[in-house]
């Protein structure tokens, strides 16, 4: 029997320092370093997750979101099935530039949830989220692992409800080459 996976790509957009390498080592690593250097160009990591019954294998991409690197970010919008919008909550200007996406938005984080100086409050983030076309949001911390993959999930969860999930899957012994390219399967 064939086995079939689905092959995602998710990327990570946001402000530096709110926590989206943070976000990523915790989810594929599960790990955490407090003293994390910024992000130069792009990096990827792969995991392996079964959602509902579907084998996905999840390529995350994690930009840099320093000011200096932004130009470097938009080569790797095309072809994601799913951003991932991240901000962290005690940092307002961080909402602010996420309020305002070059590409589309797909889930929403607002990381950092163990900090004790909120900026950014739920009902705000979440008045946002559901005014702007209904993204989902999730409040994570990377530093304790709350509620780090459940937002991964939810992206992937999202993407293959929205799409046909066949133009995705990777037979693993055979390639048809009479497939035709994906037309509009990409949000970004
Ligand atoms: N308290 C707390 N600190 C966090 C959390 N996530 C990340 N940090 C810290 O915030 C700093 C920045 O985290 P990074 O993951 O490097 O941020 P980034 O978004 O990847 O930054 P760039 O690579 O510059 O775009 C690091 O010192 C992390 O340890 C979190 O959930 N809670
Ligand atoms: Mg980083």
């Amino acid at each position: 029997m064939t086995t079939k996976s689905s092959l995602l790509k998710v990327i990570l957009l946001g402000d530096g320092g709110v926590g989206k390498s943070s976000l990523m080592n915790r989810y594929v690593s599960n790990k955490f370093d407090s003293h994390l250097f910024h992000t130069i160009g792009v990096e990827f990591l792969n995991k392996e997750l079964e959602v509902d019954g579907h084998m996905v294998t999840l390529q995350i991409w994690d930009t840099a979101g320093q000011e200096r690197f932004r130009s470097l970010r938009t080569p790797f919008y095309r072809g994601s099935d799913c951003c991932l919008l991240t901000f962290s909550v005690d940092d307002n200007q961080s909402f602010a530039d996420v309020r305002n996406p070059e590409k589309c938005p797909f889930v929403v984080l607002g990381n950092k949830l163990d900090v004790t100086e909120r900026q950014v409050s739920m009902e705000e983030a979440q008045r946002w989220c559901q005014e702007n076309g209904g993204y989902p949001y999730f409040e994570t911390s990377a530093k304790d692992a709350t509620n780090v993959s459940a937002a991964f999930e939810e992206a992937v969860r999202r993407v293959l409800a929205s799409e046909d999930s066949a133009e995705h899957l990777l037979p693993t012994d055979t390639i048809d080459i009479r497939r035709k390219p994906r037309s509009n399967g990409s949000c970004c």
